[in-house]
């Protein structure tokens, strides 16, 4: 009797889990895929896809279908994400499964730069490259480059001030060297000295050599990654010399600055580095070196990662005070007050300068410079709202939507720090009310920035140091008018002003006086 009983409960809750399955497998079916302009068969969304400014289309279209907006390329499922509560639905609280990337096998597998955890599927590889960067950039480890990136900077200040008018075109290539110090020097303790420094050069021209392959994500082989197993000659020669190119710089990248490093440490010579600490820790008795791949790979993405992004940052910034006099005057008040012309800024200034760390969201915020942040890609079927996401359906984040989103930020086409500030407070404090900036500006998730401790302070320090030396006002023509520069960024993953002129006259010879000071008595420690 009892095995009767037994039996029966079974088969119930046989067909019970059979009508339950169904009815999902069914329900399902019947839920869509999020709506968008409709495409050609087989091309999809291809032709509708905007070639220069996609993410103000993608914008247009949240008008029309909604901020969730399925679109398709080709055959592959893309989702548009135009507001931060759907963005922190799937790519935050459900990080778990819209953490892998959309596989460039040309670039990523076949141009040998799979070493960038960027690449990457969560994953072992992917959990140790983000353990090593977290090691050496999270909250309190990043203090350690605080000196580094001050003293960098100061220089970066003293070279504007030794030629003020030389800024257009220049200033690229100083904030350039300067972020490129920053980063070579935590990466692999090389110190940058001129214009002409070999590293900056190849490291350049290896970011360069990504180009050569078009538009990442395009080529047939990016498409259909088998392709990539034929002879690349096939592609024609122009691709085949691109490609040997593209292959020789990844090396040149990653591997050739790691090689030296770890000779450096053999020989006992090596400047401590994010790549010698990791060395030391991970060195085997045989001399080599456990993890090598994942070592040499966190230390060339930093310079991927951070150096463009930053340059272009601080370019918004003197492009925001050029155009907004009264903030740059409102943020020297404060600065003054609390410095009172003694010394410089640094980055332990940063709590009692609020207004300054307004200035940095506002920057981030006011120019998203990575407009669509880096594609996410989900990993297994989902369902959200009333539609269904099919696994590799690719996600792209808005973040100039978002960053830009009235509902978010006011006439968000204003530079405006007072909007994180509350004047009320006696002194002024950070505003914990309004929607952060920085939940959006550095991704989602187990992929959110890994650097954005250090860019953070290298932002706040450049913007402190400037604004002390300097007042930044715009040109003048002939006529004595205003030039007033041309806020159309050029495209590309980061995005990046047109080179612009800038006036930087002097606050005072006593500021300048203070920077040689400065400058004199850390050449006198060295
Ligand atoms: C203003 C400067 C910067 C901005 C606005 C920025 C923004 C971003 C964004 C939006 C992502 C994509 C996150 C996602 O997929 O959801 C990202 C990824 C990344 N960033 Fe930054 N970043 C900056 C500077 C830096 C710096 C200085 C470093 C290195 C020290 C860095 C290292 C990385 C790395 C390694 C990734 C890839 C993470 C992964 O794929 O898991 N970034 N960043």
């Amino acid at each position: 009797m009892a095995s009767a009983t037994l039996y029966l409960g079974l088969a119930i809750s046989a067909v019970v889990l059979l009508v339950v399955t169904n009815y999902r497998v069914r329900a399902r079916k019947r839920l869509s895929f999020p709506p968008g302009p409709k495409g050609l068969p087989f091309f999809g969304n291809a032709f509708q896809y905007p070639e220069v400014d996609p993410w103000e289309q993608f914008a247009q279209w949240e008008k029309e279908y909604g901020d969730v907006v399925g679109l398709s390329l080709f055959g592959q499922n893309v989702v548009i994400i135009n507001k931060y509560g759907a963005a922190s639905d799937l790519l935050e609280k459900r990080s778990s499964i819209y953490s892998n990337r959309p596989q460039n096998a040309l670039w990523a597998k076949y141009g040998g730069w799979d070493f960038a955890v960027t690449a990457a599927n969560p994953g072992e590889f992917f959990n140790l490259e983000r353990r090593f960067l977290s090691q050496f950039f999270n909250t309190s480890a990043v203090r350690q480059f605080f000196n580094l990136i001050t003293k960098n900077t100061q220089r970066y200040v003293t070279l504007i001030s030794t030629d003020p008018a030389k800024f257009r075109d220049w200033n690229r290539m100083l904030c350039r060297r300067t972020t490129a110090a920053n980063i070579l020097s935590a990466a692999y303790g090389h110190e940058v000295t001129d214009e002409n420094d070999e590293w900056v050069q190849r490291t350049d021209q290896a970011m360069r050599s990504i180009g050569l392959l078009g538009t990442i994500g395009t080529h047939p082989i990016d498409i259909i990654p088998s392709l990539g197993l034929l002879p690349f000659r096939i592609w024609g020669r122009k691709f085949y010399k691109g490609m040997k190119t593209v292959q020789k710089c990844a090396r040149e990248m990653s591997v050739l600055p790691f090689q030296l490093v770890k000779e450096q440490v053999h020989s006992g010579t090596a400047i401590p580095s994010i790549t010698s600490t990791l060395i030391e820790s991970h060195l085997l008795p045989d001399g080599s070196v456990k993890h090598e791949r994942e070592i040499y790979g966190s230390a060339a993405v930093v310079y991927m990662a951070g150096a463009d992004t930053t340059v272009s940052s601080i370019d918004s910034f003197i492009l925001a005070m050029m155009l907004s006099p009264e903030v740059q005057e409102r943020a020297q008040k404060y600065i003054d007050e609390l410095l009172q012309g003694e010394r410089l800024p640094d980055l332990d200034d940063r709590d009692s300068l609020p207004y300054l760390s307004a200035i940095v969201k506002e920057t981030l915020r006011w120019q998203p410079i990575v407009p669509l942040g880096l594609a996410h890609c989900l990993a297994q079927d989902d369902t959200y709202r009333n539609y269904h996401l099919p696994a590799d359906t690719m996600i792209i984040p808005n973040l100039w939507k978002m960053l830009r989103d009235p509902d978010e930020f006011p006439e968000p086409e204003k530079f405006e720090p007072e909007r994180f500030i509350n004047t009320q407070s006696v002194p002024p404090s950070l505003r914990t009310d309004v929607r952060d900036p920085e939940e959006m500006a550095w991704g989602f998730g187990k992929r959110i920035c890994p650097g954005r401790h250090f860019a953070y302070a290298t932002l706040w320090i450049t913007f402190a140091t400037l604004l002390t030396v300097f007042d930044i006002s715009l040109p003048k023509d002939e006529a004595g008018n205003d030039i007033i520069p041309d806020l159309n960024y050029v495209n590309g993953i980061v995005i990046h002003p047109k080179p612009f002129r800038c006036i930087f006259k002097p606050r005072s010879d006593h500021a300048l006086s203070l920077l040689q000071t400065t400058n004199d008595l850390q050449e006198g420690a060295e």
